[in-house]
């Protein structure tokens, strides 16, 4: 006797409240599996509106749809004979859960709702919904009558219960579940859930994926038991990236994984695992053995139905074999995760908002070059998926670039169509910067304007002194004050904004194309954020930013690896270059003004800052701390001191700059976005009193001694 299963389990690009596609792509992805050999199907969490409605979910709209969505699934013909594990917000006796609702040939077996909800970072389910707390409890839930009359059934159980089918028990862990100490599939294991299934709605931050990897590789390690992990992938209608990865672990291996970042709308990964072996794993561990028999392994309902995952487990069948685990899965470096999530994310965003193409101040310098580098990744995946045959694909293409017959050459061929990049010099450019951006644009294809903007500053300057009858204000190097000096500096830094928008507007008129305008992108990086190095509404500001939670430092590795992988040599020149804003006269022709110099701190400083900021949750004077220990080789407290109050300073009289951020690609975990992540005040007491007279004293102490 046999008893290898069939399992699938999906990455979906699924969009917030885009009921109609979502069902379209649940429905692909279950003939998909059940093409493959599947019988049993999870996705996403909540799948069927969308993970990322936010407060969409308050809306009893979003409920009714959901259920009006599932009701078309129940009665396609097409999608039985397999057990489909789906998503939802369900309302059971006024409370609002988030649950998944399993499916089998027109009816509704169970309803799980999630008991633990995700409430850190970027998450914030408990603000549309309540965890389930009855451990193995369930309750019967009244379907709506529109569904009853589809699924002949009045109630259906809802909550925490096993799904007995005639070969297997199958327990449901819901993706924040998995990270708790006290994890669901524990007890569930225990109680001879033989798989365990996952439905997640988990973005993307650097290195991620090992955790995920760890947790499941951990849980099978331990209990035994096939593992499902299905996550959505794309951008749903905000900052986040759902970073797919669906896969399929047994005991300990991983069987089969999919891709974590790709174009495809939907895509299925399928594993075969032997449920023998499972209980042989099992059996012969004697210590879990003993706590399985135990009377603390809580009593779960069970859900019955004669419905078997093995195709025939009564014969053996040598075509049906178990998937081979993986030798090793291949995990991207953070460079290569870089260069694809907000690749994707860009174009998701770009298709979704109906949009002609993207506009790109191209500076020169390293941050706008990792920017452009980014879309060039967009549309190398762009073009390989339309050489591919990814119909979807080609046309979101065509209708971006308003050209139903285009069908795209090379990469290069189509930033040739959608990206447009400009060099906006002043009397203050140097020659280097320009040529840079120039070489860069011509190496990546992007339709690249260069332009002088003096004439507009010099007007600007004239009127201010015009209106105001006093002299015009001087840069520092010809007599001016500090605020002459900067308020200079910020003229021509707003006007690129302006100018940005302007050519955004009419360059597809001016190109004669039928696509609509440009997003503008803007490429502000994490460490200057924190620094507030930047003007308020310069280029900072724009529609959209895929560098914005990422720091200079990874950023550099990012440039160094395209250097390589996308033999670029251009990059050289740009990895050479000492960072600079190019706002003030240059010195005998060459360039008079260093981004650090200037900030009074280096960029590798500000990256460790940052990180110690907000992922390790230093105030000053735990900052202070941490760093008097890890700089003790080459600085002395006092010279810390020095760094940590400067950097708190300068944090806290630009903290108000974070509040008009543009909306930038959730990266990583240091991120300063202000909107929904690193929620803080932005009106700080710069001097910190308290709390730098409490590194005084420490310092003065270590002096002391
Ligand atoms: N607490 C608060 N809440 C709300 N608003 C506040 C505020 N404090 C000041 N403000 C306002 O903020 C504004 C000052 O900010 P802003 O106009 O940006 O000007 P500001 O920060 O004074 O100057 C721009 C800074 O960026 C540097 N810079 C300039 C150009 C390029 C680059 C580069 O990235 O390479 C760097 C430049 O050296 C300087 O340090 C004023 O309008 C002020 O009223
Ligand atoms: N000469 C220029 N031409 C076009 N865009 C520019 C120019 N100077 C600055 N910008 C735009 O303004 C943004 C902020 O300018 P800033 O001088 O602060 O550069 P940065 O943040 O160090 O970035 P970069 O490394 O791209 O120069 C740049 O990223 C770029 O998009
Ligand atoms: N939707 C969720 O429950 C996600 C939570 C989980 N911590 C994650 O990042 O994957």
């Amino acid at each position: 006797m046999v008893h290898y299963v069939t399992v699938a389990t999906c990455a979906l690009n699924q969009w917030a409240l885009d009921f109609q596609g979502n069902v379209q792509r649940i429905a692909q992805s279950i003939r998909q599996a059940k093409a493959l050999g599947a019988r049993l199907r999870i996705g996403p969490e909540l799948e069927i509106p969308g993970y990322g409605c936010h407060d969409h979910f308050l809306e009893p709209d979003t409920t009714r749809h959901s259920w009006e969505a599932l009701g078309e699934l129940l009665q396609d013909k097409t999608l039985g004979d397999i057990i489909v594990d789906t998503g939802m917000p369900v309302l059971h006796r006024n409370v609002l859960y988030n649950c998944r609702v399993l499916l089998l040939n027109g009816r509704i077996l169970l309803i799980r709702p999630k008991m633990h909800l995700a409430n850190d970072g970027n998450y914030r389910e408990p603000r549309w919904f309540s965890p389930w707390t009855k451990q193995a409890a369930t309750e019967d839930f009244v379907l709506p009558p529109a569904v009853a009359r589809i699924t002949g059934q009045r109630t259906v159980p809802l909550g925490d219960a096993l799904l007995d089918t005639a070969d297997t028990c199958i327990g449901v862990e819901l993706c924040e579940e998995l990270f708790t100490p006290q994890s669901p599939h524990i007890a569930m294991s225990l109680a001879g859930a033989e798989i365990i299934v996952n439905s997640s709605g988990s973005h993307h931050e650097l290195r991620k994926l090992h955790r995920r990897v760890s947790l499941i590789a951990e849980a099978t390690l331990k209990c035994g038991g096939v593992y499902l992990y299905a996550n959505q992938r794309g951008c749903d209608g905000d900052r986040m990236y759902y970073d797919g990865a669906a896969m399929v672990l047994a005991n300990g291996h991983v069987l089969a994984m999919g891709r974590q970042f790709a174009l495809a709308d939907v895509e299925v990964t399928v594993a075969t695992a032997d449920l023998s072996r499972v209980r042989a794993f099992r059996a012969a561990n004697a210590s879990r053995s003993l706590q399985a028999a135990g009377r603390d392994v809580p009593a779960y309902p069970r859900v019955q139905t004669d419905f078997s995952l093995s195709p025939d487990f009564a014969q053996l069948d040598a075509s049906v074999a178990p998937t081979r685990p993986l030798k090793t899965v291949a995990y991207l470096r953070p460079e290569e995760e870089i260069a694809l999530g907000p690749a994707c994310w860009l174009w998701d965003y770009l298709r979704r908002s109906r949009l002609g193409g993207f506009f790109l101040p191209l500076s020169g310098g390293i941050d706008s070059c990792a920017t452009a580098l980014i879309v060039h990744s967009m549309c190398r995946l762009v073009a390989d998926a339309c050489h591919a045959g990814d119909a979807q694909v080609l046309a979101d293409l065509r209708r971006c670039c308003g050209d139903p017959a285009y069908t795209p050459a090379s990469a290069l061929d189509v930033a040739g169509r959608l990206f447009h990049t400009c060099y906006m010099g002043t009397a203050n450019s140097s020659a280097e910067t320009r040529g840079r951006a120039r070489l860069l644009a011509q190496s990546i294809g992007s339709y690249h304007v260069d332009l002088d903007m003096d004439a507009a500053v010099s007007a600007i300057v004239a009127l201010f002194t015009m209106v105001t009858g006093g002299p015009a204000p001087q840069y520092a190097v010809h007599g001016g004050s500090a605020a002459e000096n900067l308020a200079l500096q910020n003229i021509q830094a707003r006007l690129r904004m302006l100018l940005a928008y302007l050519f955004a507007a009419l360059l597809p008129w001016v190109r004669q194309s039928s696509g609509g305008p440009l997003l503008v992108l803007g490429s502000a990086n994490v460490d200057e954020s924190l620094r507030g190095y930047f003007t308020k509404y310069d280029c900072s500001s724009a529609d959209l930013n895929p560098i914005g939670s990422i720091s200079k430092a990874d950023l550099r590795r990012f440039v160094a690896f395209a250097r390589t992988e996308m033999q670029l040599a251009v990059l050289d020149e740009f990895l050479a270059a000492t960072p600079s804003a190019e706002l003030v006269p240059l010195a005998d022709g060459s360039c008079a003004q260093s981004d650090e110099v200037e900030m009074g701190m280096t960029y590798d400083e500000l990256s460790i800052f940052g990180r110690l900021r907000k992922v390790d949750k230093c105030g000053p004077y735990s900052m202070f701390v941490r760093l008097l220990h890890e700089w003790s080789d080459s600085l002395g407290p006092a010279e810390i001191a020095a760094k940590v109050k400067r950097f708190f300073y300068y944090y806290a009289v630009n903290r108000h700059k974070m509040t008009t951020l543009t909306p930038a690609y959730h990266a990583e975990a240091y991120s300063p976005d202000d909107n929904r992540f690193d929620l803080r005040p932005f009106l700080y007491d710069t001097a910190w009193t308290w709390q730098f007279a409490c590194i005084d004293r420490a310092v003065a102490r270590m002096t002391k001694a």
